[in-house]
């Protein structure tokens, strides 16, 4: 592999490990059309695991009809025994609670908005009733020992309401952590964001209470900024990152979200500045390689195609 010149130790101020939580197994495949295999997904999984990813988002829990692709939950979970890794799963409502728990699930996330107008498209709720929905899953999950996450989305832009004001994000971040979640992931669910918004952002944040140390990041990368965003949260003291295998990603209820952050792009920036990930690029990307044929296209990832000699 071809490689540039990595940093002994990272430089003041940056971490020196990164958890990567992969979602390409659930963002990035959502947005398919055509149903990937169960079995072609279990694999996926198996093969993200083996190449070093602690946390694998596996699916969702969510009425099959808003999202078909991922209508095999219940036969995919347990596909997944003996997979040595975290594998949380969405889940909107005590419905997919129920679901979840039945298959012995150990980890989920409730997925919220800062904007009224996504909150409605994506959960046909406003912000409240969806806050309202999540507080007795939240509260179930953990009584039950679950590790919860918090998911929210068009923290930084709207594709109905344009640019949403720092305040806002901040509000309902509180909210949001205040039912109880471990951890919460801020997203950039259409890709809008830039470094100097989400130093901003993690600013507020910790001025408001919330430290880095509960924070994730998840940036689509619809303008190339991904990596840029990623390194300010890096600088912010954020040690969470979430990525998608080979870029895949997207959602089909926010027009214009496009591929999520790619995993391998991620772990050649970090590997580069000298922070640890457990990830072998190598065979993640080969994974991604993989994956692509089964797709039918190529990865959007750069670093994909720079390793493995794919056209763009
Ligand atoms: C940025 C991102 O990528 S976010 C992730 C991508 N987006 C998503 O996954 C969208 C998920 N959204 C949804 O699944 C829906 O909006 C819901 C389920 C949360 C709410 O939809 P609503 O239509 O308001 O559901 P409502 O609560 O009224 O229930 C309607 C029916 O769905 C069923 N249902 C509700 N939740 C679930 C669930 N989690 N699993 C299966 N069935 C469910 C109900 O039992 C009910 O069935 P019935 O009509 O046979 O009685
Ligand atoms: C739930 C998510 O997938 C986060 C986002 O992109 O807004």
């Amino acid at each position: 592999m071809i490689s540039g010149l990595p940093m002994a130790v990272p430089e003041a101020g940056l971490p020196t490990h990164v958890r990567i939580h992969e979602v390409g197994p659930r963002d990035g495949l959502q947005n398919e059309k055509t149903v990937v295999p169960v079995e072609v997904k279990a694999e996926f999984i198996r093969r993200l695991a083996a190449a070093g990813l602690s946390t694998v988002e596996t699916t969702s829990f969510v009425h099959p009809k808003w999202v078909p692709q991922l209508a095999d939950a219940e036969q995919l979970v347990p596909m997944l025994d003996g997979v040595e890794a975290r594998l949380p799963v969405l889940v909107p409502n005590r419905r997919g609670l129920e679901r979840a728990l039945a298959l012995g699930v150990r980890e989920i996330a409730v997925f919220g908005s800062v904007t009224e107008s996504f909150a409605k498209a994506n959960l046909n709720r406003t912000v409240d009733e969806s806050l309202e929905m999540f507080a007795p899953v939240v509260a179930e999950a953990k009584e039950a020992g679950l590790r919860v996450r918090g998911y929210l989305s068009m923290c930084f832009g709207d594709p109905w309401e344009g640019a949403v004001p720092i305040a806002r994000t901040v509000d309902v971040s509180r909210r949001l952590l205040g039912l109880g979640c471990d951890e919460l992931s801020l997203g950039d669910t259409i890709g809008v964001a830039t470094p100097g918004h989400v130093t901003a952002l993690l600013a507020a944040l910790g001025e408001a209470g919330v430290g880095a140390e509960r924070l994730a990041v998840h940036f689509h990368d619809t303008y190339g900024q991904a990596l840029a965003n990623t390194l300010a949260a890096l600088r912010h003291g954020v040690t969470t990152v979430d990525a998608s295998a080979g870029g895949l990603g997207g959602c089909p209820y926010a027009k214009s979200a496009t591929g999520n952050l790619a995993t391998e792009d991620l772990v050649w920036m970090l590997d580069g500045l000298g922070i640890t990930t457990g990830v072998d690029l190598g065979r993640l990307t080969a994974t991604s390689v993989w994956m692509a044929g089964h797709l039918g296209r190529p990865s959007p990832s750069r670093t994909v195609r720079a390793l493995s000699h794919q056209e763009p």
